[in-house]
């Protein structure tokens, strides 16, 4: 197995809204090998966006330690989280989040304009096959072109990996499959660790490995021993 790129133990987080405390993340180990392609699975509630945001260094855990290879997140202060999210972390949601007054290629230099070794925009925007669209706004395009400009700022700085919450939740099968593809060729071919959650049991079948949530814990992981590529699945 290669070198883990996010190592997690004893992982918990603990949200006191005001008296009622919930255990979002209850004792979580887990190791994500570099390379890999993980889909992360569990009802509504279970503790997924949670852990999510703790790897992407945006939520703090409440106990447990966390390592992106060897520097430790759960080490850092705020200042150093941020860095670190600036220079490793791909962040994907459900909603594209671009800026509507910009093109495409300007939505994604946002991101190379203060990138430590970016690819060029319009290349990023190349690997997603939007190509010719570069010079388009966001309001003339479809749901799924937004979602993969969204994919070409994620990927042009370069990150090691990729987190994304729900990348297909706001879209119709077809366009939802050309969202994988491009997260799966990314994968593919830069080696980009890809975490995915969502609630489309179908996309498990693209992952190397699917890892299941309940109560805050981890509750299976299965191996996927044969994959689907994203054209051969459908919802
Ligand atoms: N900021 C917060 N304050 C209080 N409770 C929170 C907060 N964020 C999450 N929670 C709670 O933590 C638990 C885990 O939430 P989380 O969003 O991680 O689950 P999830 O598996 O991603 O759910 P979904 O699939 O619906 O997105 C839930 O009970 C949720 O209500």
């Amino acid at each position: 197995m290669a070198d883990p790129v996010f190592t997690m133990k004893g992982v918990t987080k603990v949200y006191d809204t005001g008296g009622a405390k919930v255990h979002a993340l209850a004792g979580v180990d887990l190791e994500l090998p570099g390379g890999e392609l993980a889909v992360l699975l569990g009802p509504s509630g279970s503790g997924k966006s949670t852990l999510l945001n703790i790897l992407g260094g945006l939520d703090h855990v409440t106990d447990g330690r966390v390592w992106f290879r060897d520097l430790e997140l759960t080490a850092m202060r705020d200042r150093e989280l941020t860095r670190y999210r600036r220079d490793h972390v791909g962040f994907i949601f459900q909603f594209y989040n671009l800026v509507p007054s910009l093109t495409a290629r300007e939505n994604v230099q946002l991101v190379t304009d203060v990138a430590r070794d970016p690819m060029p925009a319009a290349e990023a925007l190349e690997l997603v096959g939007l190509g010719h669209r570069m010079d388009h706004f966001p309001a003339e395009m479809s749901g799924g072109e937004q979602q993969r400009v969204a994919i070409a700022r994620a990927i042009a700085k370069r990150p090691g990996v990729l987190l994304c919450d729900e990348p297909t939740g706001a879209l119709d099968s077809k366009t939802g499959i050309q969202v994988l593809e491009a997260l799966h060729q990314i994968n593919r071919d830069f080696g980009t660790a890809t975490v995915v959650i969502t609630h489309n049991a179908d996309i498990q079948k693209i992952a190397h490995r699917v890892i299941y949530f309940q109560d805050g814990r981890i509750s299976r992981i299965q191996e996927n021993t044969t994959r689907l590529a994203p054209a051969d699945i459908s919802w």
